[in-house]
């Protein structure tokens, strides 16, 4: 379904009413962005009468309006997953991107990318109209006090930080201020993330498919209730570092048994990749997979019995549910958010 939004809100949005602000700002001696932001400019001036085609359909990318400029403030690993998605799409240009942080530590690999960095997250939030806030959770009621001035119902704010609800958010910024809240993984790194999405109070369906469709190379992108976004930061969140141990403790147990631990961390990193990709691509019950590869009295059978005598599948549950439950902790408390002084 095809839909030309020329008369709606989510339109104007970057259709030519906010005027970025290109500013070039150097701030290190190393940071020299001066060609892609004045690219970045002479695009915007270029394209600025294009319209915005909005396609629903999950599935169908959407065309993406040139002058939708994309932020990011912190320059961790989650943003540069994000980013590195958004690129392989294609639709969004290098030069419509740009990163902020404190240090420059992090930057080398954005610019490798051809994005513009800067340590001014107030730049970001001039220059851009969709701005991730990837910073830690802690650090984002700091972050946003300092932005907030600068936030137009033109904005689109989505958070990545862990347990900070769309409440916390919207009580961060301007009344009526567009917020959505997005729970991605690690392996967005390799597009092969899983990504659940909530909306806020004043963010329409159209900006829930623009980010649907924005994250679409990023992996599987779905949207749901915010109530299953704690969920999600326990099962798939965390829950990459929980698939992390069971590979390592897979190859200890294999150079406990007399093979180099190279090659036993190249193979359970494939078994794990392979098993995944099966489960998913099969659509079959894990149980169901588990049970083909089961021969009655062989190996894998005594296996999986030292595994449940070991409680595997107990303490799963358990990881899923606490790392859940951390997250929710975390939205209860806003002022421990934004007092906490780790990193
Ligand atoms: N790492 C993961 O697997 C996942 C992380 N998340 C969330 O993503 C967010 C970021 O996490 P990571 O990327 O892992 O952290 P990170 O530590 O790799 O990156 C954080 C970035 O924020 C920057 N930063 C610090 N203070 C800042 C400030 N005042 N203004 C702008 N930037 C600032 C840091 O320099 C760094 O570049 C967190 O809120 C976390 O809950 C969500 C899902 C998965
Ligand atoms: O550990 C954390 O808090 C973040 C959120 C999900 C993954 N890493």
């Amino acid at each position: 379904m095809a839909a030309i939004m020329d008369e709606s809100e989510t339109w104007n949005r970057w259709h030519g009413t906010l005027q970025p602000t290109i500013s070039i700002t150097l701030h290190e001696a190393e940071t020299d962005n001066s060609e892609q932001e004045a690219a970045a400019a002479q695009s915007l001036q270029d394209n600025s009468t294009l319209d915005l085609i909005i396609k629903t359909d999950p599935e169908t990318p959407l065309e993406m309006d040139s002058n939708l400029r994309i932020g990011f403030i912190g320059a961790g690993n989650m943003a540069y997953g994000i980013a590195k998605g958004l690129l392989q799409s294609g639709d969004v240009p290098p030069t419509s991107v740009k990163v902020s942080a404190p240090s420059a530590r992090n930057f080398v690999r954005f610019q490798e990318l051809g994005v513009a960095v800067t340590h001014s997250n107030e730049e970001v939030i001039h220059s851009c109209n969709l701005v991730f806030v990837a910073v830690k959770p802690h650090l984002v009621a700091a972050v946003l006090g300092v932005i907030t001035k600068y936030v137009t119902q033109k904005h689109i704010i989505v958070s990545v930080a862990a347990g900070v609800t769309l409440v916390t958010l919207e009580g961060l910024l301007p009344t009526g201020s567009v917020v959505l809240r997005l729970m991605p993984n690690l392996p967005c790194l390799v597009q092969q993330g899983a990504l659940l999405f909530s909306r806020g109070t004043h963010a329409q369906p159209e900006d829930g498919a623009l980010l649907r469709s924005l994250l679409q190379p990023c992996g599987l992108v779905e949207e749901g209730p915010e109530a299953w976004i704690d969920i999600h930061t326990g099962l798939s969140g965390s829950g990459v570092a929980f698939v992390y141990l069971f590979a390592e403790a897979l190859a200890e147990g294999a150079v406990k048994m007399g093979m180099p631990s190279a090659l036993a961390h190249s193979i359970a990193a494939q078994t794990v990749l392979g098993a995944g990709q099966l489960l998913r691509d099969s659509g079959k019950h894990p149980a169901q997979l588990r049970s083909e590869v089961c021969t009655p009295g062989g190996t894998t059978i005594f296996g999986l019995h030292a595994m449940e005598q070991g409680g595997v599948r107990a303490a799963t549950m358990t990881a899923v549910e606490i790392a859940t439950e951390r997250a929710r902790d975390l939205g209860r408390k806003p002022s421990h958010i934004a007092t906490d002084n780790r990193k």
